[in-house]
């Protein structure tokens, strides 16, 4: 049967409600001693979603993984996965949830001694499946992550990224109704990164398969994720759709971890800037959905003649959606301008801050 819920009509009707989230989580904590690693988590994955949970070293992420797969117990709060709460759940009852939870982790944790398709078969080999079952089945997968040939290999002749495809093969195995990934890409070069998300990307939308995934870096969030949640000091401080916190994130939090992708003021320029006086005023534009795509500033440049240089930014695509940062120089001679071109960006749906004023602009 393809759930983790027994047959009673209660249950039934009750997992046929839910049937659309496989994960809920309603104010789950957990305390070590003094530290608060989870405190009073909520939040939902529906099925066929991809939801990146980021977060720096510390704000709970390893702890909200493992309470969810069962091997944290959670002190308070419940925990839904596919309906079930799994918080009373015993021990033998928690090992047969963990085969409707896929997951694949940062060091991969392949069998060295086992070919590749004998880890892919593993998980179906404690199902009881008969062997030629199990191979074949292995096989399935192998050639869905892209490694067929390398069946009969060892993970030590691998690089990292072929492990980490044999790791997501593995966690496919059981037919997951879940997969958690925790940190997948934190230990593969930057187009390794890529290739491994694309290839969950193309899981997610061949099996319709729902994506848990913890990771500290945005640029995974950016490269896969439908929503985001950013998790601090064991708290959600900010949850949406990718798209729409990278265009206007509203923790501190958030800003910082968008730090290294999002377009900056270029440290040469922010370096002199004055908060009071100089040659020109310095301000960031935020746009998002159609105001991004550029015609603003040919707008702005016929409605207020000269009042502008580009200084830096860009526009980025995620989800389909247009998202652009820029920074524009506003000359200070007319004291007045800055205020006017702020008016006409705010009034067009711009998020506008006055950074402050270059001091050697020539
Ligand atoms: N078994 C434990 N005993 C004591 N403290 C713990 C334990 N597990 C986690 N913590 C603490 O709980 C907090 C959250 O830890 P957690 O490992 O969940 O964070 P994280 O976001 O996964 O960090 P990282 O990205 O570094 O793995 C930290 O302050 C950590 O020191």
């Amino acid at each position: 049967m393809n759930s983790l819920v027994s047959t009673t009509a209660i249950e039934a009707q009750s997992q046929a409600a839910a049937s659309e989230e496989v994960v809920r989580l309603t104010d789950v904590k957990r305390r070590f001693g003094a530290t608060a690693a989870l405190d009073g988590i909520s939040l939902t994955v529906r099925r066929g979603e991809i939801l990146g949970i980021i977060g720096r070293s510390g704000a709970g992420k390893s702890t909200l993984i493992r309470c969810l797969n069962g091997l944290e117990r959670a002190d308070s709060g419940e925990i839904l996965i596919e309906g079930r709460d799994i918080t009373g759940l015993s021990e033998q009852e928690l090992q047969r949830l963990r085969r409707r939870i896929g997951m694949i982790f940062q060091h991969f944790n392949l069998l060295s001694a086992k070919t590749v398709e004998e880890n892919v078969a593993l998980p179906l080999k404690i199902e009881g499946l008969a062997k030629n079952e199990r191979l074949r089945r292995a096989h399935e997968l192998l050639e869905l992550v892209g490694l067929a040939d390398k069946a009969k290999a060892y993970p030590a002749s691998l690089s990292g990224g072929q492990k980490q495809r044999v790791g997501i093969a593995r966690a496919l195995a059981a037919r997951p109704a879940l997969l958690l990934s925790d940190e997948a890409t934190s230990a593969l070069d930057p187009e390794t990164t890529r290739s491994i998300l694309a290839l969950l990307k193309d899981i997610n939308r061949k099996l319709g398969l729902t994506i848990l995934l913890i990771t500290h870096e945005m640029e995974v969030v950016r490269g896969i994720a439908d929503r985001v949640a950013v998790i601090d000091a064991g708290r959600i401080v900010e949850e949406g759709q990718v798209w729409s916190v990278f265009a206007n994130p509203q923790a501190e939090i958030t800003g910082s971890l968008l730090g290294g992708i999002r377009p900056q003021l270029p440290e040469h320029i922010a370096g002199r800037l004055s908060a009071t006086a100089g040659s020109e005023a310095i301000l960031s534009v935020d746009l998002a959905g159609p105001q991004a795509q550029g015609a603003l500033f040919a707008e702005l440049s016929a409605a207020l003649p000269h009042s502008f240089r580009l200084v830096h930014g860009g526009i980025d695509h995620i989800q389909n959606q247009p998202v652009a940062r820029f920074f524009i120089a506003v000359p200070a001679r007319d004291p007045a301008l800055a205020g006017k071109v702020e008016q006409f960006l705010t009034a067009r749906s711009a998020r506008v801050e006055v950074l402050g004023y270059d001091t050697d602009h020539a």
